[in-house]
């Protein structure tokens, strides 16, 4: 059973690519679900990250990710602490999850936003990488979360460039266009990973 690596840019359209590839049957891994897991209301994770960024951390006993993210994505140091703490649990809840759907017999795909940046290639059988230009990316990611350019612009710096992630991939998925288009890209790939894969 093959897994892949699905990964782009922030913004890039990852959450929406991994709808449509659940809705042809993949069981889809989501790293950004298992971050929210990793410090969930009550865990070491969370007590962990009370103790390196103090009480202002927390709001209502959950993470107060407004606060942690207007500090980490404008300071190197800050998101190196905050990633130490939360990459590790995150690795452990999507081995498990990952395991889980290869047992019961499932192509995988495994949605990682910094999988280049963490070097996970090599967890995975291949890499599609969702592909927007950067202009792109900071217009729709402006948009998603009611943020200014400087904000926005800040979380797109964090990330390897998306050119690089493009030149790196396996298979890449372009999403310049409007959603109709983006299906019809997705439907594609889907259909040549399985003549990949199932043709033999
Ligand atoms: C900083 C936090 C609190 C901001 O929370 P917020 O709800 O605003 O954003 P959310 O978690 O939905 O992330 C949105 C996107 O931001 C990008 N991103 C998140 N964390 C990072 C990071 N440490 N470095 C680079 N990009 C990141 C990813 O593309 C992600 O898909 C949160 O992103 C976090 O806990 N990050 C650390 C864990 C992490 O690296 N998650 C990403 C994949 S494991
Ligand atoms: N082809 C498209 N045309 C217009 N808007 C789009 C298109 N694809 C995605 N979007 C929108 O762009 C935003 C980003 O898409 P999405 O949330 O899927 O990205 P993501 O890569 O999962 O983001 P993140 O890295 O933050 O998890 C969303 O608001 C989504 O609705």
């Amino acid at each position: 059973m093959k897994v892949i690596g699905l990964t782009g840019g922030i913004a890039s359209g990852k959450s929406t690519v991994s709808e449509l590839l659940r809705g042809y049957g993949f069981a889809v891994v989501d790293a950004d679900v298992a971050s929210r897991t990793a410090v969930a209301a009550g865990s070491d994770g969370l007590q962990e990250v009370i103790a390196v960024f103090g009480g202002e951390a927390v709001i209502d006993g959950e993470m107060n990710r407004p606060y942690i993210g207007q500090l980490v994505f404008n300071d190197p140091e800050k998101r190196a602490a905050l990633n130490s703490i939360i990459h590790p649990r995150v690795r452990e809840i999507m081995a498990l999850e990952k395991r889980a759907a290869l047992q019961n017999g499932r192509y995988v795909v495994m949605d990682i936003p910094l999988l280049y940046e963490n070097k996970l290639e090599a967890t995975v059988d291949e890499v599609w990488v969702v592909y927007v230009p950067e202009h792109l990316q900071l217009e729709r990611l402006m948009k998603r979360n009611d943020m200014t350019q400087e904000a926005a612009a800040a979380r797109i710096a964090s990330q390897l460039a998306i050119e690089e992630k493009k030149a790196r991939a396996d298979v890449v998925i372009d999403n310049s266009g409007d959603l109709q288009t983006l299906e019809q890209h997705v439907k594609k790939a889907v259909e040549q990973f399985f003549e990949r894969n199932e043709k033999k």
